[in-house]
Formats: structure tokens, C-alpha cells, sequence
């Protein structure tokens, strides 16, 4: 198991968000979490991606605890890709530039190899506002993927795309699942089921 997360529940303030939720994801597995608006998905994400601390329960990371981590920093930087709604390409900077910019080896050939496989080689020396929304959202793909990670977390990574750019997106992470990336994604579309090997439905912060 890559991730395991045991009897996560969370408070917002005196709001209950999760309740009690349990979650396993295997080595280059593709998991959608799914559900109604305010379900709790984001909640659920963040916590998996250690960006939010639950208020109870544990989180293991091949075998270790997430309280364990004694460098989060590096652990997030190295091991975890992320990808939001928004792309967050810094407007003043080419595509190229904003994928050296999170790059932990600048030089790396593994560069190339990424924009050739995510299509949009083409495009690396032009600045975000000269692309396509699917081809920005391609180009916070590519960024997530630099420093090769072992699980990406994508929070709905395809909210902003239409139905054809969605699915081009989904292709793309379900063939970088099957070359042993580990894909969790929260989303509202439940097209994604086409792509997937698990879909987790999460409703009024319980897994259904
Ligand atoms: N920062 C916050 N402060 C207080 N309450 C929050 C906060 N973020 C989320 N919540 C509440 O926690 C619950 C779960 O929200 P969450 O954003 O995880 O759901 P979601 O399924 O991702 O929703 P959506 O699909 O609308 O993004 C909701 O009741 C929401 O109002």
C-alpha cells in the first residue's frame, strides 16, 4: 500500500467535515473521490496530501506515519505532485520557465520526456495566457510531474475544461498510472468512472 489513511475525522471549528474515514490507495492506482458539493472531497484530499492535519486519525505513507515525517517539506516537494482547478502558472514566465521553477534538477532530460508524453511540447516556450485552458492545465500536469513523484493529488483538476479536454486529461492520467504513478483525484464528474480502477463516493463526510 502507498497510502493508507485509518479513522480520519475532521472538524472545522464545531463543524464536522469527515467522520471516521478510512482509505487505501495501491502503487499506480487511479482513485476518483466523487460526491455531493460540500460532501467532503477537498477536505479529504488535502488531508491525504498532508496539506491539512486531521483533527483524529492516522495517515501512513509506504508504511510510515505522516506525524512520523521529520522534513514535511522535502516529503511534499519529492514524493507528492499536485494539481488544482486553476493552473497557477506565473503569468510573467513561459511554460518551460514555470516547470524549471518548481524543478529540483533544472537540467533533468526527464523535462523533455514529460512535455513530449503530456503533448505539449510544442508549446513550452510560450507564456500561459498564449495557450489553451486544456493545454495550461497539461502544462500543471507536467509541473506536478517534475520532480517524479509517487502519488499525484488532483483536486477537480478538469473543473475549468470542457467534456473533450477532460477527457484527454483522464487518458493522460490513466497512462501515468499504468506506468506506476499513484492518481487521486476529487471531482464532480463522474465520466472520470470511464478511466478509473476505484471510484470513492464521500457523502456528508462519510465514504458510502
Ligand atoms: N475552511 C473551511 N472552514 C470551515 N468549513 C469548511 C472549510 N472548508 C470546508 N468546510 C466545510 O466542510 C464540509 C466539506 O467541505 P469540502 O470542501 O471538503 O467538500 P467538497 O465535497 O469538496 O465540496 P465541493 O464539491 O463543493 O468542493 C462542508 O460542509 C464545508 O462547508
Amino acid at each position: 500500500m502507498i497510502l493508507e489513511a485509518r479513522g480520519i475525522t475532521h472538524y472545522y471549528k464545531h463543524d464536522l467535515a469527515l467522520d471516521n474515514v478510512d482509505f487505501t490507495a495501491k502503487k499506480g492506482e487511479f482513485i476518483a473521490i466523487v460526491g455531493e458539493s460540500g460532501g467532503g472531497k477537498s477536505t479529504l484530499l488535502s488531508i491525504l496530501s498532508s496539506l491539512l492535519r486531521p483533527t483524529l486519525g492516522e495517515l501512513f505513507f509506504e508504511g510510515k506515519a505522516y506525524a512520523q515525517i521529520k522534513d514535511i517539506d522535502a516529503f511534499r516537494q519529492k514524493e507528492i505532485g499536485f494539481i488544482f482547478q486553476f493552473h497557477y502558472l506565473i503569468g510573467y514566465l513561459t511554460v518551460l520557465e514555470n516547470i524549471k521553477l518548481a524543478a529540483i534538477d533544472k537540467k533533468s532530460p526527464y523535462i523533455d520526456t514529460l512535455f513530449e508524453q503530456c503533448g505539449i511540447e510544442a508549446i513550452k516556450d510560450k507564456y500561459p495566457d498564449e495557450i489553451s485552458g486544456g493545454q495550461r492545465q497539461r502544462a500543471a500536469i507536467v509541473r506536478a510531474l517534475v520532480n517524479a513523484p509517487k502519488i499525484i493529488f488532483a483536486d477537480e483538476p478538469t473543473g475549468n475544461l470542457d467534456s473533450h479536454n477532460s477527457q484527454n486529461i483522464y487518458e493522460l492520467f490513466k497512462s501515468l498510472s499504468q506506468s506506476g504513478t499513484t492518481i487521486i483525484i476529487a471531482t464532480h464528474d463522474r465520466n472520470v468512472s470511464a478511466y478509473t480502477d476505484k471510484i470513492i463516493e464521500v457523502t456528508d463526510g462519510k465514504i458510502l
